[in-house]
C-alpha cells in the first residue's frame, strides 16, 4: 500500500488476479497449517474412542466469537462465521466425521441448519421422525441429534419438549436459522397450480400470503416439506411450499422468485442433542425442566429463586408432566451455565419446591 496521498492508477485485471492468486496461496497454506494444528489438538487428547469424543462446542463458539469481534468488513459477520465453521469441520472430520441425525428427508430445514452447526464435513443422517432422532442419538448410532424446537411466529414444538419429558438426552448446542419459504413446482407457473403439499408449519407460516394469492388451492399437509417437494415433483397441478434446498433436491423451480412468508423475520430454532454435557464457552444458555405440584403459588416459587439471584429468564413454557394428574413441566431457559455459582445456588433453592428438576443442557448462545 503506498504512504503518500497519491492517487494510485487502478490495476488492470491480470495484476488484481495475480494478487488474489498470492492471497489464495497464503489463506491455503494457513488452512493446511491450521489443519495440522487441529490434528495435534486431536492427539494431544489422547486415543479416544470417536469422533464425538474430539467434538467441542464450547471451544467452537468462542473461536466463532473471535471471528465475529474481529470482522471490521466488507463481508457480513454471518458469511465469516459460515467459512470458519467450514474449515473447523474439515479439521475435526481429519479424526473420522460426526454423524449426525435430522429429521428428514434430503432438503428439509433441519438439514439446513445440520448444515450451519456442524457444516460440511459432518456425515448428516436423515430420519423419519423427531423421535428417531431422539431414539438414534440415545442407542449411539448418531453422535449428536439436530431437532427444532420453536418458530419466531408459530411459537413451540410440543413434540420435541415432551421428547424431554422421558429421555435422558442432553442439549448441546441451539441453532437459529432464518426460514425462507417458498412456493415451487414442476413447470414454475401459479396459474397451473391447483393443490399445494406441505408441512402445517409451513402453512401455518405462509397463510395470509396464500389467502391473497392462491385461495382456492387445495392445501394438503406432509410430514415434512421435503416430502410436500417430492410429491409436487410428479404433477403439472401441484406446488410445494419449502425451502430453497428442497427445490434443488427434488428439482422444482420457484413459482414466484421472492419468499412468502408472512413474517419476514421468520426464524427457527433448533437444539443439538447429544449425550454429555459440555464446559462453558463464556456466553451460555441452560435449559431445566423442573417437575412441579399443582399448588398456590406454584409458579412464583419456580420463578422467583433465579430472580432472586439475577438470572435472566429468557423462556418459560409450561406442559402436562405426563406423570400425574395435574401436575406440571415448566420448561426454563435461563442465561448462563449451570456451573455458575448462581445458577447452582438458585437451583438449589428451587429444589425445595419441586418434585425433580433436570438440567437438560448448558450449552452456547448460537452464533450467527
Ligand atoms: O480445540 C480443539 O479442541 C479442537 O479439536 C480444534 C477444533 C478447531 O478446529 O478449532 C476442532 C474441533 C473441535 O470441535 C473444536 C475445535
Amino acid at each position: 500500500m503506498s504512504t503518500d496521498d497519491t492517487p494510485q492508477p487502478p490495476l488492470s485485471l491480470p495484476e488484481v488476479r495475480a494478487r488474489i492468486d498470492g492471497i489464495d496461496r497464503s489463506i491455503q497454506e494457513l488452512i493446511a497449517e491450521r489443519a495440522r494444528f487441529a490434528h495435534q489438538v486431536g492427539l494431544a487428547k489422547g486415543p479416544l474412542a470417536a469422533a464425538v469424543d474430539y467434538y467441542r462446542p464450547e471451544r467452537e463458539a468462542q473461536v466463532l466469537r473471535m471471528v465475529v469481534d474481529r470482522n471490521q468488513g466488507p463481508l457480513s459477520d454471518e458469511v465469516l462465521v459460515h467459512v470458519f465453521r467450514e474449515i473447523m469441520s474439515a479439521c475435526l472430520a481429519q479424526q473420522e466425521p460426526l454423524k449426525i441425525g435430522f429429521l428428514g428427508p434430503e432438503g428439509t430445514f433441519s438439514q439446513q441448519a445440520v448444515l450451519k452447526h456442524f457444516g460440511r464435513s459432518a456425515h448428516g443422517m436423515p430420519m423419519a421422525s423427531i423421535e428417531e432422532v431422539f431414539q438414534e442419538v440415545e442407542n449411539g448410532n448418531a453422535d449428536f441429534g439436530v431437532v427444532p424446537v420453536e418458530n419466531s411466529g408459530q411459537g413451540t414444538i410440543q413434540v420435541t419438549l415432551d421428547m424431554f419429558l422421558t429421555s435422558g438426552l442432553r442439549i448441546c448446542g441451539e441453532v437459529e436459522l432464518r426460514v425462507h419459504q417458498f412456493l415451487l413446482s414442476r413447470s414454475g407457473r401459479i396459474e397451473d397450480i391447483e393443490r399445494i403439499y406441505s408441512h402445517p408449519q409451513s402453512f401455518a407460516q405462509t397463510q395470509a400470503w396464500l389467502r391473497g394469492n392462491l385461495p382456492k388451492a387445495e392445501k394438503i399437509p406432509v410430514s415434512s416439506n421435503a416430502e410436500g417437494a417430492r410429491r409436487a415433483r410428479n404433477a403439472d397441478d401441484a406446488a410445494a411450499i419449502a425451502g430453497e434446498s428442497a427445490g434443488h433436491v427434488y428439482g422444482l423451480r420457484k413459482v414466484i422468485m421472492s419468499p412468502i412468508e408472512d413474517n419476514k423475520d421468520n426464524t427457527t430454532r433448533f437444539l443439538v442433542l447429544g449425550r454429555q454435557l459440555f464446559p462453558a464457552s463464556g456466553h451460555d444458555r441452560t435449559s431445566v425442566l423442573v417437575f412441579i405440584k399443582d399448588q398456590p403459588g406454584a409458579l412464583f416459587n419456580v420463578l422467583s429463586p433465579f430472580a432472586r439471584h439475577g438470572i435472566s429468564m429468557n423462556r418459560i413454557e409450561s406442559r402436562p408432566s405426563h406423570q400425574a394428574k395435574w401436575e406440571y413441566a415448566f420448561f426454563i431457559d435461563l442465561a448462563g451455565h449451570v456451573e455458575d455459582a448462581p445458577m447452582q445456588r438458585a437451583l438449589a433453592e428451587l429444589d425445595a419446591y419441586a418434585a425433580q428438576i433436570k438440567v437438560l443442557g448448558s450449552y452456547p448462545v448460537a452464533v450467527p
